[in-house]
């Protein structure tokens, strides 16, 4: 397991998780839900990646995967150049603690009533196996500094996700991986927040589902989950797959033509942007 000397060694555009073909079905009373259809993706370090798509399209699913959180139904994950199916429950726990940071919705779920918003932080930081002090630094830009020696139950809820945000970050995961990071908080924290993650991505991947506009602005590129299909990639930057000119046209440069089969490839604007899109996918039901 690479220590935090290691970490800071490694290149920015280093790939930490590739998702080959992964598909997630639930069994239900009723028949299956496919959530995942055989998602292709590539998450490099230096890089803030927000997945977004219309409720039920597959983003929790994606995100729990990634996270270890759940395994997959098929297809292949692979973290930190390792298959994640050929590893042992202790491998995957030593990832999931080491490794891997999951930020969820609500805060609650990551802290616990008894501890002080510092001792979350060493208590993280021990797991994590990082230096104390650089909790207290995270503590100071997420403006919790004041707040240190408050327990849960005494912080706001923008507060309690600035606090369940330090503890994901700390010691510098690979990967980080966060559920609607800032759909339950004001403007203020919201900023905080996304600061935060940004500042992360210059040296662990960083994976956000959103809804929200402005975590969208503040992503590298965007994944388009539709029908547990990812249908579109947009990259931010010099390799950005679309441009628009000052008509507002379109313009896709000749390579995205290979993505798809091109005669059977659609391109569907709907309030997200213009897409490119697979082949229509049958709907479950
Ligand atoms: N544990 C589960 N059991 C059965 N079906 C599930 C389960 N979790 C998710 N699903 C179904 O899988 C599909 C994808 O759900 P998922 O939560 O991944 O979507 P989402 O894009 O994150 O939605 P939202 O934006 O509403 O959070 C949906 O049809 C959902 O009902």
């Amino acid at each position: 397991m690479p220590n935090d000397a290691m970490r800071n060694d490694l290149q920015p555009s280093e790939e930490v998780a590739r998702c080959a073909r992964l598909v997630r079905i639930y069994p239900s009373a009723t028949g299956e839900t496919h959530a995942l259809r055989g998602v292709e993706a590539v998450f490099r370090r230096g890089t803030a990646t927000a997945v977004t798509g219309p409720s039920g399209s597959g983003k929790s699913s994606l995100l729990g995967v990634l996270a270890l959180r759940d395994r997959q139904s098929g297809g292949e994950l692979w973290l930190e150049g390792r298959l994640t199916d050929g590893l042992g429950r202790r491998q995957l726990r030593q990832l999931r603690r080491r490794d891997v940071a999951w930020l969820a919705q609500r805060p609650t779920h990551s802290l616990y009533e008894h501890l002080t918003a510092a001792e979350h932080l060493r208590h993280a930081a021990q797991i994590r196996s990082a230096a104390a002090e650089s909790g207290l630094e995270l503590l100071d830009r997420l403006g919790l500094a004041a707040r240190r020696d408050a327990r849960p139950a005494e912080l706001s809820g923008g507060e309690q996700q600035r606090l369940a945000l330090a503890m994901a970050l700390i010691g510098t995961p690979s990967l980080v991986v966060a559920d609607e990071p800032t759909a339950e908080l004001d403007d203020s924290s919201s900023e905080l927040v996304l600061a935060e993650l940004r500042r992360a991505a210059a040296t662990s991947a960083v994976v956000f589902a959103t809804h929200d506009h402005r975590a969208v602005d503040a992503a590298d590129r965007v994944l388009h989950l539709r029908h547990g299909v990812l249908s579109t990639e947009t990259r931010r930057g010099s390799d950005a797959l679309a441009s628009i000119d000052s008509t507002g046209r379109v313009q896709l440069p000749a390579q995205a033509m290979t993505l798809f089969p091109q005669a059977r490839a659609r391109i569907v604007v709907d309030e997200q942007g213009v897409h490119l899109l697979p082949p229509e996918v049958p709907d479950d039901d």
